[in-house]
């Protein structure tokens, strides 16, 4: 059978209708789709439809796609009927790898051949999850962040069995379907995003758990921080300013050593030249032409439109300053 483009695909069914699912639907109500959603729970609908309600009114301060309606949306009672005439599957079921293993491969069974089927997992290799599947090369990861409506961020990654033809036309649907898209070329606990998030939540709970920072310095520690430049500039080209002109390369060299000590603790690589050289090419690349001057302003620039966001600046918070 021939199988949708991704630019042509109208029918998209979601199968598990909780916070991620749910946020899914809305999110491709919102961009004009036709939803067809299954979830077992009796309450679903109910909940579902509470889910896109609230979502709406942001949605359409977005800016909703020509032909957007919440009465695209259609609850169906079984996986079958949901799956028969679907053109893109995105599976959102509570994380337990025995369910995954065995809904995926009732997926499988129920949707029409070729048909791409994507898990919002946020940890399980797809290679863990496609075991029972009769045609497995269809099925990937299409990992998420809450809310799917809002955050564009989706990682994209296939298992073992995973045709990587399945793999480019989930990264092209997800892009025409307003996402933003990392498509990996291997499968990695956590993906990316989440294997760094991980990072900051072990040392947060171990902080918490050693009475060594609340809960809220901890929050505010991020959002008075380094997460206003984490909006709109990574961990890697921000820490690239620290070392002034000297970008990366000065950084590292100025400050490797003494940032080592709470590395150790954390079983982290050691810092030899090649993980050195890693770090000033990815950074050079990702900085393209931009000079470190450029990139001052820009991140400059952003704090404030971050600020101005959130109500932050001056003038801005209750009250006055
Ligand atoms: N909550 C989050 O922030 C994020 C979650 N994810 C992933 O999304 C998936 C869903 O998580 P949440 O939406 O947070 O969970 P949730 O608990 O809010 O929703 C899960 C839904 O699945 C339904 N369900 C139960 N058994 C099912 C079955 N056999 N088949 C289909 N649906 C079934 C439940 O009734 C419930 O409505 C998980 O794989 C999770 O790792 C991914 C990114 C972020
Ligand atoms: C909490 N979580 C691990 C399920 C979160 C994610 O997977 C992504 C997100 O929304 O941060």
């Amino acid at each position: 059978m021939m199988i949708t483009a991704p630019t042509d695909v109208r029918r998209i069914t979601c199968v598990g209708a909780g916070v991620i699912g749910g946020g899914w639907v809305a999110h491709f109500l919102a961009r004009g789709y036709d939803v067809t959603a299954w979830d077992p729970a009796e309450d679903a609908e109910e909940k579902l439809r509470r889910l896109v309600d609230a979502a709406w009114p942001a949605l359409t301060q977005l800016g909703l796609a020509e032909g957007a309606s919440r009465e695209r949306l259609t609850v169906v009672g079984t996986l079958e009927e949901a799956c028969a005439e679907a053109q893109f599957v995105q599976e959102s079921a509570p994380e337990k790898l025995e369910l995954k293993r065995s809904l995926l491969a009732q997926l499988d069974a129920a949707t029409p051949a070729g048909v791409v089927i994507a898990s919002s997992t946020s940890g399980y290799p797809m290679t863990d999850m496609q075991t029972e599947a009769v045609t497995p090369g269809r099925l990937l990861v299409g990992h998420p962040f809450n809310p799917p409506y809002l955050i564009p961020l989706v990682e994209v990654v296939g298992g073992e069995a995973t045709d990587e033809a399945a793999v480019a036309w989930a990264s092209e649907f997800y892009e025409v379907a307003g996402k933003s898209v990392i498509t990996m070329e291997r499968e990695l606990p956590g993906f990316i995003a989440n294997r760094l998030q991980e990072a900051l939540w072990r040392e947060a709970l171990h902080m918490v758990a050693n009475g060594e920072a609340t809960v809220k310095e901890i929050d505010d520690s991020i959002t008075e921080g380094p997460g206003l430049r984490w909006a709109f500039m990574g961990p890697c080209l921000t820490f690239a300013l620290a070392g002034g002109e000297g970008g990366m390369g000065h950084m590292l060299d100025h400050f490797g050593p003494s940032l080592k000590s709470p590395w150790t603790r954390l079983e982290a690589p050691e810092l030899d030249k090649a993980l050195r050289d890693a770090m000033v090419d990815g950074c050079d690349e990702a900085a393209g032409d931009r000079t470190i001057a450029d990139l001052v302003a820009e991140r400059d620039q952003g704090v404030i439109d971050v600020l101005r966001a959130t109500g932050r600046l001056p003038g801005q918070r209750e009250g006055g300053q």
